[in-house]
């Protein structure tokens, strides 16, 4: 069974409240999850305020009404009229109460730890009653669960510890009660031997989760909060900060102790202690898959966690000849710091002794100063030691990691990236245990040294690239395998892990936050229930937030390229062995390229030109280097060349075509190929990539297909039509024998003009001797003046296309 924790923002508004409905909706069944709730988002601090205010005699009404107000609005919002009744009475019970309470605060001119402890708690029961009520409408079984009463504690108020064994038996037995019911616990709220109300301290919610977990033996913990789980820094500073599929205990506690608030981390002790993993989800986007807190967690590629930080540190520095040699000076100092509570953040001391310098909140340095003078008086007075300043204006950034311990060479890393960006360490301090090194440094370099040390450590990371494929045809289905089959020689070789996200086809379509099992894929799309939608597809493909993300259309269908411009503005990388993109409009053409550039990402085609032959690229290193192309002459239609390859005495010419398209050649229609509109596609992508500005009525065509073939209603009718018109073909081969030629059908790009023709060459033509499915093309240059730079092989099939789109793919994770 698993607990899932929603914190404030979860079940602060209507829209969060139903989006938390809709996760729990497909959990629900034998074993229902448990779920533990926090106070709506701001409640919590309007009820210190409304008890802090009542204590002052100051008006607390006005807050307490809003405060209801908030809830109201939401059951008029998500129950029916008729439905509203039972819970708003309810509430309205709890409304009384609390304000009677906080009358006899305000009477009494005092606020005790127990009674700010039981006004709290109304946060958590309003909104736990409020949300069960909501749930029951989904969920019938679903039961309020007044958290209070089960989870036993002593009486420090404000921050009570938890009775362990009295807490685990009373769940136990209420779990084993009401195990067929789907709980809805208040979070933070606890009680004392005598009943009244305690409550856990920060981070409480979480702790309730965990205690739950801990006590029912759950399998895992879901703490449901609005970011992508822990990140590599915090992503106010750093853009490029991504989110963090797995972290161990230590590494969470470590970086949470500076800065990261995703969750507190002593309330994990209790699942820590018995293995149960914990998750941090996002309320908001259910497409991340979580950022997972556990035990044995996979060896990772990632030299360091995360990079965390305290924007805001005091440092004190005690030195003299005092301290040297002097046994138990520092445990005198520290010992004295933590009685008065003053935490210190960090520590260093120089191996010389003549100095410790220590770092704590800001608030509490001058609490710390004035101790230190009065601890050690005699010292001071004697010159023993210095009289300690406080240093104001620095930060704190830690780096944070189990794999540091095994790696050298991290702290120079750390070291020469803050060095190069010229920003100086004021203390170092490294835990022993080797999982975190800290140093001290200037407030304003916080942000350009958090910077440079996330690039100095991810920058040459393995990278794993997030693909979203379309289309299952030939050219998808060949694509997966070869990917399945490369996948080792990828990690080992190019650091580089192709993770297939989401697939879609014309049926159905599937999209999994953990990747798609390439040794299942084609089972689990059909067996998803979701009907394809593209809209859809691309926008969870967007939601799931990835980085370097890839959309690869492997269709012959206009439908995807509308969306190209929208996926790459979205900095997502586009690859495409789909013609219909780049041929349309040159203004389209043009405006792809710009948002790619604009975007920073790639839009890569190879295989729009002679598939996995290396054309497009050919092309583009020979005009970026500064080159000019005068003319190119070409055969760019793998089918045609196939078909007049092996159009030989004895066969019949749709019997060549129909092995041609068997063969995995021809476009989804062969007709395309046919009447010259697939090569007129690359020709006129070729013209545009080499400066010329041409639309498709600019192009001058031959189409060698009688027009009753053009005319067929269905592939299969052409086909008919193709045999009836057997004679024309016949005549045309046989002309050709005859004057000791082959048919060719060529295209050309010459003065900014491009025309496609069927011709008849000689032994004497470049071009006569081509066999199977072969392309060639020539370009002549200004530098390839003489004799032309030429590319040929073969130019259509699966494997070579699905090889061609995989190097586009592999290229964009080079970058
Ligand atoms: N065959 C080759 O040698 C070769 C070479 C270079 C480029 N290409 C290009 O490869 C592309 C695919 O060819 P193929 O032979 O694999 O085609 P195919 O007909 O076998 O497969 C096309 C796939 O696209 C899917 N699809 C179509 N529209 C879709 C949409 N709107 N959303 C999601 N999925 C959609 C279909 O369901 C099907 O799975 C074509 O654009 C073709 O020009 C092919
Ligand atoms: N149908 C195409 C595939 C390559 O784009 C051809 O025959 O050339
Ligand atoms: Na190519």
């Amino acid at each position: 069974m698993n607990i899932l924790k929603f914190g404030g923002t979860s079940v602060g508004s209507v829209e969060s409240i139903s989006a938390l409905i809709e996760i729990l909706k497909p959990l629900q069944g034998d074993e229902n999850p448990i779920v533990v709730l926090s106070a709506m988002g701001g409640v919590t601090n309007a009820l210190l305020d409304m008890a802090e205010n009542a204590r002052n005699l100051r008006d607390y009404g006005d807050a307490l009404k809003l405060v209801e107000e908030k809830h109201f609005k939401v059951i008029r919002t998500l129950l029916p009229a008729g439905a509203q009744n039972p819970v708003l009475t309810k509430l309205k019970i709890y409304f009384n109460e609390l304000e009677d309470i906080l009358q006899s605060v305000y009477n009494l001119r005092e606020l005790s730890a127990q009674t700010r402890d039981l006004i709290l708690s109304y946060g958590e029961r309003c909104s736990t009653v409020m949300i069960s009520h909501i749930a029951k409408r989904q969920f019938p079984d679903a039961l309020y669960v007044d958290g209070a009463e089960l989870i036993k504690t002593d009486s420090n108020f404000g921050q009570a510890k938890v009775n362990t064994y009295m807490t685990e038996m009373l769940i136990n037995d209420f779990y084993e009660a009401n195990n067929n019911k789907m709980l809805f616990v208040t979070g933070f709220i606890s009680s004392n031997d005598e009943g009244r109300v305690t409550t856990l301290g920060r981070g409480g919610s979480d702790y309730t989760a965990a205690i739950w977990g801990a006590a029912l033996n759950a399998s895992e913990i879901q703490i449901w909060t609005d970011v992508d789980g822990m990140l590599t820094a915090d992503p106010r500073i750093v853009k490029k900060a991504f989110s963090l599929p797995e972290l161990s205990y230590t590494e969470a506690m470590e970086l949470s102790y500076f800065g990261a608030k995703v969750i507190y981390p002593p309330t994990m002790i209790p699942a820590f202690l018995k293995k149960i993993p914990i998750v941090i989800k996002n309320t908001f986007n259910t497409a991340f898959a979580g950022t997972y807190i556990k035990h044995g967690v996979s060896p990772s590629n990632l030299p360091i966690k995360g990079i965390s930080s305290i924007d805001e540190i005091s440092v004190l520095n005690l030195s003299g000849s005092g301290m040297v040699g002097k046994a138990g000076f520092s445990g005198r100092l520290f010992s004295m710091l933590s009685r008065e509570q003053v935490n210190v953040v960090l520590i260093t001391q120089s191996s010389s002794e003549h100095s410790i310098t220590f770092a704590v909140k800001p608030a509490d340095s001058l609490k710390a100063l004035s101790l230190i003078n009065k601890e050690f008086e005699l010292e001071l007075q004697a010159r023993k030691l210095e009289y300690p300043e406080v240093e104001n204006g620095l930060s704190v950034v830690a780096i944070v990691g189990e794999n540091m311990k095994r790696t050298p060479g991290m702290s120079g890393k750390l070291f020469s990236a803050l060095g190069r960006n010229g920003v100086n360490v004021r203390a170092i301090a490294q835990g022993s245990s080797e999982y975190n090194i800290s140093v001290i440094i200037s407030k304003t370099d916080l942000s350009k040294a958090v910077n440079a040390i996330h690039d100095a450590f991810y920058a040459d990371l393995k990278k794993t690239l997030h693909i979203f494929c379309l289309g299952t045809g030939n050219i998808g289905k060949t694509l997966f395998k070869q990917l399945q089959d490369q996948m080792p020689f990828l990690a080992d070789n190019n650091d580089l892990q192709v993770k297939v996200m989401g697939v879609s086809n014309t049926r159905k379509m599937y999209l999994d936050p953990r990747g798609i099992d390439l040794n299942t894929w084609e089972e689990d799309l059909n067996s998803q229930e979701t009907k394809a939608s593209l809209p859809d597809f691309i926008r969870r493909m967007k939601a799931m937030n990835l980085p370097n993300c890839v959309f690869v259309d492997n269709t012959a269908s206009h439908n995807p390229v509308e969306f190209y411009l929208d996926i790459l503005q979205s900095s997502i990388s586009v690859v495409t062995c789909n013609k219909l993109g780049n041929s349309a409009d040159y203004e389209q053409y043009a405006a792809f390229k710009k948002a790619a550039r604009t975007y920073g990402v790639d839009f890569f085609y190879e295989t729009n030109v002679g598939a996995g032959l290396p054309i497009i690229r050919t092309l583009k290193d020979l005009m970026l280097s500064g080159d000019k192309v005068g003319s190119i002459e070409a055969i760019l239609s793998g089918t045609i060349s196939y078909i007049f390859n092996n159009y030989k005495d004895g066969v019949l010419f749709h019997e060549v075509v129909k092995e041609a398209q068997e063969k995995g050649y021809t476009e989804p229609d062969p007709r395309d190929d046919l009447n010259g509109k697939d090569f007129m596609r690359k020709m006129l992508i070729l013209a545009r990539d080499a400066g010329y500005a041409l639309e498709e009525k600019d192009i001058e065509l031959e189409n060698m297909l009688p027009p009753s073939c053009m005319a067929a209603e269905s592939v299969a009718d052409f086909y008919k039509e193709l045999k009836n018109n057997s004679a024309y073909f016949e005549g045309l081969k046989n002309q050709a024998i005859k004057d000791n030629k082959v048919l060719r059908y060529i295209g050309k790009l010459e003065g900014g003009k491009v025309s496609i023709n069927l011709q008849m060459v000689d032994e004497d033509h470049p071009f006569y001797t081509l066999s199977g499915s072969d392309n060639i093309i020539s370009f002549t240059t200004n530098r390839y003046k003489d004799r032309p730079l030429v590319v040929k092989g073969p130019g259509a099939g699966a494997e070579v296309t699905a090889a061609g789109v995989f190097a586009d793919i592999i290229n964009v994770g080079k970058r």
